[in-house]
């Protein structure tokens, strides 16, 4: 219960400069590395954990507000970036994921245990994004990936509990630490769904 009212008021508990909008961009959003090689992803459970192997740099790193993406113990907003479905392997524990919602454009694999999402795949060849698979780089050690670039679907956030009135306050952070706030996606990424939606006809 008391998680319940803490999430449901959670644009009101504030850090020092704001609300918590996610660890990795309140402490600072990490520079990507030249020549990045890619690295592993780990689920957060202590013993047999999923590990998801991902070749390469990730790209159109995000912060996404909607209420379907993972988002980490009290932030408002989850990180996600792509990556080719090529590059990325499950090489420990593929037996804990499960899709959270075979009905959804991205079909997310959670690990059963301890919840995390270790990769949201497209698998209908019609969709725009097909081809690429969803990552959250924070469950790497490795430093080095692409940053956050926007902040999308941030809307959305109401959905899950945030204040309306709270809104101004939340787009004016995340202009100020860097990620111009979109309702929707960024528009190069909208250009590229309506770019394959014309072509397609
Ligand atoms: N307002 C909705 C938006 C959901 C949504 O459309 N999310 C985007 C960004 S991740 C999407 O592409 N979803 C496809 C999917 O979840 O399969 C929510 O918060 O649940
Ligand atoms: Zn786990
Ligand atoms: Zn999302």
């Amino acid at each position: 219960m008391i998680n319940k009212i803490i999430s449901k008021y959670k644009a009101t508990f504030c850090c020092t400069n704001g609300v918590l909008i996610h660890p990795n961009i309140d402490k600072g959003i990490q520079p990507a590395l030249n020549n990045f090689k890619g690295g592993e992803l780990k689920c957060h459970c202590r013993s047999k954990a999923v590990i998801v192997e991902i070749k390469g740099q990730s790209a159109h790193n995000h912060a996404c507000g909607c209420s379907k993406c993972w988002k980490p113990a009290d932030a408002l907003f989850s990180v996600v970036a792509v990556i080719s479905k090529d590059n990325l392997k499950v090489t420990n524990n593929e037996s804990k994921l499960k899709v959270i919602d075979d009905s959804a454009a991205i079909k997310r694999f959670a690990c059963k245990e301890c919840g995390v999402h270790m990769y949201g795949r497209i698998d209908n060849t019609e969709h725009p994004f097909f081809g690429l698979d969803f990552i959250h780089t924070e469950l790497s050690t490795q430093k080095g990936w692409s940053a956050p670039e926007f902040a999308a679907f941030v809307s959305s956030i109401i959905e899950t509990g945030t204040k309306p009135e709270d809104m101004d306050a939340i787009r004016q952070q995340l202009t100020s630490q860097g990620l111009t706030p979109y309702d929707c996606l960024s528009p190069a990424l909208m250009d590229v769904i309506a770019t394959h939606t014309e072509n397609n006809k």
